[in-house]
C-alpha cells in the first residue's frame, strides 16, 4: 500500500490545518503556525495530547500544548527569545521531501521552515528546518532535520516538546530515567544524579536528562495509560511540569492545567549540533499509545519498556 494522503482545512480565521487519518482510527492535527502537532486521537476520538485551557491560537505566540518544535534554541541556552523562533514562525507543505522515501500505510506530511531575512538578523545562519510527521496505528512519528545551506558552521540546540495530557499529575511515573545524571534548570543548571527508582511529581520540576535510552515510558495509573516515547539522534529528555504557582503566572496557561499534563521533550542539549555547509542532522521520535499497560493488576515497568504492540 503507498502513504495515505493528508487533508488540509481551514479554520475559522483562514489559516490551514492538515489532517492526517489511518485505517485503524487514529487521527492527527497540524498547523502550519509552529510546524506543530496540536492533536492526536484514537479510534475512540480520545484526546492523546495536552492543549491548554488558555492557549493562545494566533501568530505570533507559540500555542501551548501538542507538539511544539524548539528550534534552533532550547530554553534560554542562549541569545535568542525562549526556546527559539521555530515555534512561532509560520512553515510550509514541503513539496520535494527528498532524499526521505515514502512510507507504506501511514498517513504523512513534510513540512519545511526556513530562514527568513528577518531571523538572519538575530541568528545570522542559513538553514532548511524539515518536518516529517506521520501517522500509523497507536503511533505519532517525527522525523526532524536541519540542513546547513550556509556558506559557514553553525551550531543549535533542539527539541520536541511533548504536552502529554494525564489524570492526575501526582498519580504518574516517567520510568528510563532512573540513574541518570540531570541538569536541575530550577538550581541553575546544577549537575545532578537521579536517585529515584522512577520519577514521580509532587511539586514543579523542570530538568534535562543527559544521554537517556532511546525508550522512556510515562505511565499514568489511573487512566491505564502509557505512552512510550522512543527517540534516535536526540540524546537527552526534559520533563517539565509548572505546578501551580509557575501555571498561575504563564497567561496562556489554566492555572489548574498543570495537574492534568506533563511535558516529556526529545532534545538535544547538553552537546549542541554543529552542522557544517551542506551537511544535514536528522533525528527521529516515535510516540507510542498504549491504552492499558496493568500487569496483574499493576503496572509493569519492564513490559512498558519492552513494548507493546497493537493492544489499543
Ligand atoms: O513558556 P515557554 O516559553 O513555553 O517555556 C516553558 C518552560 O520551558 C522550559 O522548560 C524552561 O526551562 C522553563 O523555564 C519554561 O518555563
Amino acid at each position: 500500500m503507498s502513504d495515505v494522503p493528508f487533508n488540509l482545512i481551514k479554520d475559522g480565521d483562514g489559516s490551514p490545518r492538515l489532517i492526517l487519518s489511518e485505517p485503524t482510527g487514529f487521527t492527527a492535527e497540524v498547523l502550519l503556525h509552529g510546524g506543530q502537532v496540536v492533536s492526536w486521537k484514537n479510534k475512540r476520538r480520545q484526546e492523546l495530547l495536552f492543549m491548554s485551557s488558555k492557549a493562545v491560537w494566533s501568530a505570533p505566540k507559540a500555542i501551548r500544548g501538542g507538539i511544539p518544535i524548539c528550534f534552533p534554541q532550547f530554553s534560554n541556552l542562549g541569545t535568542l527569545e525562549q526556546h527559539g523562533f521555530a515555534r512561532n514562525r509560520l512553515w510550509s507543505i514541503d513539496s520535494s521531501p527528498s532524499p526521505l522515501p515514502a512510507v507504506n500505510n501511514q498517513s504523512t506530511v513534510d513540512l519545511i521552515l526556513k530562514s527568513t531575512e528577518e531571523d538572519l538578523k538575530s541568528w545570522p545562519h542559513r538553514f532548511e528546518l524539515r518536518i516529517r510527521i506521520s501517522l500509523s496505528a497507536d503511533r505519532l512519528t517525527l522525523i526532524p532535520r536541519v540542513r546547513n545551506t550556509d556558506s559557514k558552521a553553525f551550531s543549535f540546540t533542539f527539541a520536541l516538546r511533548n504536552y502529554l495530557p494525564v489524570s492526575d499529575i501526582s498519580e504518574v511515573r516517567v520510568e528510563g530515567v532512573e540513574t541518570l545524571d540531570y541538569f536541575d534548570n530550577l538550581l541553575q543548571r546544577e549537575r545532578y544524579t537521579e536517585q529515584a527508582d522512577a520519577i514521580t511529581f509532587d511539586g514543579e520540576i523542570d530538568r534535562a536528562y543527559l544521554s537517556t535510552p532511546a525508550k522512556i515510558a510515562v505511565i499514568d495509573h489511573e487512566r491505564k495509560r502509557t505512552y512510550e516515547l522512543r527517540k534516535e539522534g536526540m540524546p537527552d529528555a526534559v520533563v517539565w511540569n509548572p505546578w501551580d504557582k509557575k501555571a498561575k503566572a504563564l497567561p496562556d496557561l489554566g492555572d489548574e492545567d498543570y495537574k492534568t499534563m506533563l511535558c516529556v521533550d526529545s532534545a538535544v542539549i547538553e552537546t549542541p549540533i554543529v552542522l557544517k555547509p551542506c551537511e544535514e542532522w536528522k533525528s527521529r521520535q516515535e510516540l507510542i499509545f498504549v491504552s492499558s499497560s496493568y500487569h496483574s493488576g499493576r503496572l509493569d515497568p519492564q513490559q512498558v519498556l519492552r513494548g507493546y504492540a497493537g493492544k489499543n
